[in-house]
């Protein structure tokens, strides 16, 4: 049986690392209570709340954190007629939070994830093994056996070619989850009491030519080089498809990372999630995404970007096209998917104007 951490009388984390260059993103129907046992880790930081549904909901964020919220009609006001893009009754509303943060960090979590103990009994603080990840470099050119190098304790084993050893920088962090797993509805069907219990003490870089499914409930990464690729596409109302969000942003940001030479890791830090979510509800929305999947992926997996494209914007344009090219003919949500891509492109640099280099 697995515990969540008790972290009342851990200090504040007044060395914050990254306080200011750092904004955690929270998508929610909730209120947010869960932040209490992740207080002395995040208080410092900045919060962006997505609140998805019904806007006239008030959400209740606990005393002292300092954050900024955004429902429905904020993100209609914001966006205009570009916020079709934005999903609305789905946690992928959350990539909005993505493009109105004006920092060069992310840190986004759900709501019913709290905070892990190690095997030693100690509590998890995920965001500073994120930002440890992300500040090192990835080694996506080849396997090192002895898993993440620049770990304090570790290093390249014998034949890592030494001109590969400055390794890349890392755009993606993504972190797992102690208790619920996240399991696709079949899965959790006909597992329904599994928990995950194992505590894996590694953090890889996930191989170059390597999709991976991203899951969104833990996830960090570097919004200055990767951040436009973050859509979380078209799902909840209206949709046909639903929790395919993470794992449409991880398959266009995997491929876009190969591309540029960037870095994604898996494995530590753990969270500890709490609450499964109805499998049946799941199924439902899941249902198409099981069986596209299996074009989807040979689609991403085969997809070559120009050399012309050299920005992250350049690449998802392209992939746009592609997708609207090559997967519309498995259903039309695909050519509705592949402008909305375009659209989000659009609305983030509209929100953010490249700088004068
Ligand atoms: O309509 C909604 C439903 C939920 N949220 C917020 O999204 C977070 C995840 O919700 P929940 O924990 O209830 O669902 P899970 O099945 O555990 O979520 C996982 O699978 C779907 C996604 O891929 C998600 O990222 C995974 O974590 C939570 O914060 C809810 O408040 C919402 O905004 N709108
Ligand atoms: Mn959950």
């Amino acid at each position: 049986m697995v515990e969540p951490a008790n972290t009342v009388g851990i200090p504040l984390n007044h060395a914050a690392l990254l306080r200011d260059e750092l904004d955690i993103v929270i998508p929610t129907i909730r209120n947010l209570d869960f932040l209490e046992m992740w207080r002395p880790f995040l208080q410092p930081y900045h919060l962006i709340i997505v609140q998805d549904g019904d806007p006239s909901k008030t959400i209740a964020v606990p005393e002292g954190f300092d954050y900024e919220l955004y429902n429905r009609n904020d993100i209609n006001r914001i966006l205009g007629p570009k916020a079709s893009c934005i999903s609305f009754k789905d946690s992928a509303c959350r990539c909005f939070g993505y493009m109105v943060s004006k920092k060069k960090y992310i840190f986004t979590i759900d709501d019913d994830c709290f905070v892990a103990k190690d095997p030693s009994g100690k509590a998890v603080n995920a965001l500073e093994q994120h930002i440890k990840n992300l500040l090192c470099p990835s080694s996506p050119l080849f396997f090192n056996t002895l898993y993440d190098p620049y770990r304090e304790g570790a290093d390249f084993v014998r034949g890592y070619p030494f001109s590969l050893r400055e390794g890349v920088s890392t755009a993606v962090s993504h972190g797992l989850w102690l208790n619920i797993p996240d399991y696709d509805a079949p899965t959790q069907l006909v597992k329904p009491k599994e928990r995950n219990t194992r505590y894996v003490d590694a953090v890889m870089t996930i191989p170059k030519g390597t999709l991976f499914p991203m899951c969104g409930m833990n996830l960090a990464f570097d919004r200055d080089l990767i951040g436009p690729a973050m859509y979380f596409g078209l799902m909840g109302d209206g949709q046909p498809i639903g929790r395919y969000d993470d794992m449409w942003a991880g398959w266009c940001v995997k491929v876009i990372c190969d591309h540029l030479g960037l870095g994604v890791k898996t494995g530590l830090p753990y969270i500890y999630h709490s609450k499964a979510s109805n499998p049946f509800v799941n199924l439902k929305k899941e249902y198409k995404g099981i069986f596209w999947q299996e074009d989807i992926i040979p689609f991403f997996q085969s997809a070559k970007l120009s050399k012309e494209a050299v920005t992250v914007q350049q690449c998802y344009i392209e992939l746009s096209k592609m997708v609207k090219e090559k997967l519309s003919a498995i259903d039309p949500y695909f050519d509705k998917l592949a402008d909305a891509m375009v659209t989000w492109i659009e609305a983030w640099d509209e929100l953010n104007p490249a700088t004068k280099a």
